[in-house]
């Protein structure tokens, strides 16, 4: 097995004394696309804070081909494309010109970087909005500006969190093409969602956080099999121990019908 491309290793988030992220170990190759799962407030968002060097681990550490990313983070992000769960962007500026500032600042040259905006918004279906102002974008306009952005200066480890958000059925199965595609020319991806189906189909290994620990590491074939369920999403309710859902969606609709007097 080749050394993996990203290691996280032992790593702990603490805040406050409460914490939120406890001994996660993971590592991730070239080609491969890695699920991240887990239920609200099960620390997903943290330990991708702790990757992409926003936050700094309590204990452990995150390792790039073998090299801590904490000493060079700078270099370490240039290799890094990350879409973030929230579409913030600019909305002032127009998708062209989101495009060109984010690769100005990651250091592409002028010449390439206005040829490189321009294609991958015409393949993204955005050429008609290239030069309108985000704050007319719908979300899923936006979300694929987002796409664009995280992959425009050519990354080896790409961060997509909830990336289909907002997105059409079209997009979506563009996006899957697209993640496909990534991981044959030899990207590491990590892959945070919700949607199990869209996990199943498009990961080949997924990591089940539970109360911000690691629950379960394993391709999805192997958790049904092992777990004798019929699908991920029955796995991942298992793992997690989640409620009664039906009988919590009862009792909601009892407590709408409750006449005020
Ligand atoms: N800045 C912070 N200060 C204090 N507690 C925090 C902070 N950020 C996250 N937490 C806590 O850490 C835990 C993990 O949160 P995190 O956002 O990583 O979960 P998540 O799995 O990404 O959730 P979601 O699916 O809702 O986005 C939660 O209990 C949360 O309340």
């Amino acid at each position: 097995m080749p050394s993996p491309m990203l290691e996280v290793r032992n790593v702990s988030k603490t805040y406050r004394s409460i914490p939120a992220v406890e001994d996660v170990s993971f590592s991730l190759h070239s080609g491969e696309t890695l699920g991240y799962l887990g239920p609200n407030g099960s620390g997903k968002s943290t330990t991708v804070k702790m990757i992409t060097g926003l936050i700094k681990p309590s204990r452990g550490k995150v390792f790039f081909d073998g090299r801590d990313i904490r000493e060079d983070l700078a270099s370490y992000r240039a290799q890094l494309g990350y879409v973030p769960e929230e579409a913030q962007v600019y909305t002032h500026l127009s998708g062209l010109e989101y495009l060109q500032l984010v690769g100005r600042l990651r250091g592409i040259r002028e010449s390439l970087l206005e040829s490189k905006a321009r294609a991958l918004l015409e393949l993204l279906g955005l050429e008609h909005a290239q030069y309108s102002p985000m704050v007319n974008y719908s979300k899923g306009m936006r979300q694929r500006v987002l796409i664009a952005s995280a992959v425009l200066h050519n990354p080896r480890l790409i961060v997509f969190d909830e990336p289909l958000s907002g997105l059409d059925a079209v997009s979506a199965l563009m996006f899957k093409d697209l993640l496909a595609l990534l991981a044959r020319e030899g990207k590491a991806i990590l892959y945070i969602s919700h949607v199990m189906e869209v996990v199943e189909r498009v990961c080949e290994r997924v990591i089940v956080l539970s109360k911000g620990r690691v629950v379960a590491d394993a391709a999805p074939h192997e958790l049904t099999t092992l777990m004798k369920l019929p699908t991920l999403e029955s796995v991942f309710a298992q793992l997690v121990q989640q409620t009664d859902t039906e009988s919590i969606a009862r009792q909601m609709v009892d407590v709408m019908k409750v006449q005020h007097a």
